[in-house]
């Protein structure tokens, strides 16, 4: 077994409130267990994946009254996964944290009993993770196995479910829970560094830049809301997913966020990754953004910036794809809030690395590490004075077979432990030599609009 924590064991436990009216479609059917798990082995996990005739969204069967812990989502235009409930949780810290998770998840594959009726990637056994960004964070890298999940990809949905217990495979499905209620009274305090800190930390990454330290070096801040009660993380996904349907929106382990940036996807032999970097505000008035996205895509500064990051992600790939399509020129990405410069990487596997090997290999890109990787992450621990948590780390999902996708958490927020009136809000920039401090605040500061307006009950 890996050194990870293994925890969760027999929290197997029903959501509360929502899908209150569910109908129990297949009751009690007994699956083959192996007589005997070995005692070091992972627990036994009994799944089963069923088509599912349900139209409705996916965010809406989230139940209600369910800690922001309980609940993942990973959903981008109506389709991807949903879970809640907790089969099986996993914490790793430090350096081995990605190796410690793989090891795990391999553990828990070898010893489920699947019967899997869909047969696609995201059915079956799917797990959902969130890793911290920095190899020193105090924060845990996470891994849950939801004892409940609906799926849906080209319009077709299912739903897995997951238990410790073999007698406890009953089938159920989900309905619409309650709708969610906004935030009330929220108030946004300065977090661990202030708009001037940050701006002073900007000035100094430019000095250093130009005396040869590092290419590039992307600095983050962050900003703490408050709210007068609990939170609803349904509200926020449900936002999100509403304003930004070019982003993945996504909930683990109470990490919550809308991100543009697909670190990577591995289905059935196929890699693509988007990668993103270089941004520009916009104005709200669409001829003045048209304008906008045309300066962002002449900008030398933003290309050269983007240029370090896409570069970055083709490396890390080259050596796990017997071929590679790298555009040559970025598009720009827009967004309600900004427009980004963007270039989608697709590539074919040449070996068997999971979904979660290549995240880790590419993990920390030049979009929030920076060039080279070393000095700028050693550079950002100096700079940024702050634990980043699992913001700017991986997080997504990952199948039996390894196939998964991996998004970097940006545009998001990480709900206090034990504390869900409280959330703490990150956004950051890619710094080089042209970069004016100022203005980086400004981008910042755009950047944290969806998950304010989120919280804000807009
Ligand atoms: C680090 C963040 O964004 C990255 C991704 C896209 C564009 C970026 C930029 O232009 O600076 C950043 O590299 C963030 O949103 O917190």
């Amino acid at each position: 077994m890996p050194s990870g924590r293994l925890c969760g064991t027999g929290a197997d436990r029903p959501a509360r409130g929502g899908g209150a009216a569910a109908v129990a479609l297949l009751a009690m059917s007994t699956l083959p267990v192996p007589e005997a798990p070995s005692p070091a082995a992972a627990p036994t996990l009994v799944v089963r994946t069923v088509p599912l005739e349900l139209t409705d969204p996916l965010l809406t069967l989230l139940p209600a009254g369910a800690e922001p812990d309980d609940l993942v989502s990973w959903v981008r235009r109506g389709e991807g996964l949903v879970g809640w409930g907790r089969a099986l949780t996993f914490e790793s810290r430090g350096p081995e944290r990605f190796r410690d998770a793989e090891a795990w998840w391999r553990e828990v594959v070898t010893h489920a009993v699947v019967r899997d009726e869909v047969g696609r990637p995201g059915t079956g056994l799917v797990s959902f993770g969130s890793f911290p960004f920095a190899d020193d964070s105090a924060e845990s890298a996470r891994l849950v196995v939801p004892s409940t999940i609906v799926g849906r990809r080209d319009g077709r949905t299912w739903l897995t479910t997951v238990s410790l217990d073999p007698q406890l495979t009953i089938l159920e499905s989900p309905t619409p829970a309650s709708d969610p209620e906004p935030p009330q009274g929220v108030t946004f305090a300065d977090g661990s560094v202030s708009p001037a800190d940050y701006a002073h930390s900007v000035a100094e990454a430019v000095a250093r830049i130009n005396a040869g330290e590092v290419d590039k070096v992307v600095l983050a801040r962050d900003l703490v809301a408050s709210a007068q009660s609990p939170i609803d993380a349904r509200w926020l996904l449900r936002r999100l997913a509403e304003r930004y349907e070019n982003t993945w929106v996504f909930s683990v382990a109470g990490l919550v966020g809308a991100t543009p940036e697909l670190l990577v996807r591995r289905d059935q032999g196929l890699i693509t990754s988007r990668v993103l970097a270089g941004t520009i505000r916009r104005t709200g008035d669409d001829a003045k953004d048209l304008g906008l996205a045309a300066s962002l895509a002449r900008s030398s500064k933003d290309l050269e910036e983007h240029e370090y990051a896409v570069r970055s992600v083709a490396d890390a790939l080259e050596p796990h794809s017997s071929s590679m399509n790298v555009p040559e020129a970025p598009f720009v990405l827009h967004l309600p809030n900004v427009m980004h410069l963007a270039t989608d990487v697709a590539a074919v596997s040449a070996d068997d690395a999971s979904s979660l090997t290549l995240a880790a290999s590419l993990h920390p890109s030049a979009a929030v590490g920076g060039t080279p990787t070393a000095r700028a992450v050693a550079l950002i621990s100096e700079l940024e004075h702050m634990d980043r948590g699992r913001y700017a780390g991986p997080v997504g999902w990952m199948d039996a077979t390894g196939d998964g996708a991996w998004g970097i958490a940006l545009r998001s927020g990480a709900f206090a432990p034990d504390d869900a009136s409280q959330i703490r809000l990150y956004a950051g920039c890619g710094i080089v030599a042209g970069s004016d401090p100022e203005a980086e605040v400004a981008e910042s500061t755009a950047k944290l609009i969806p998950m304010r307006d989120a919280l804000s009950g807009d």
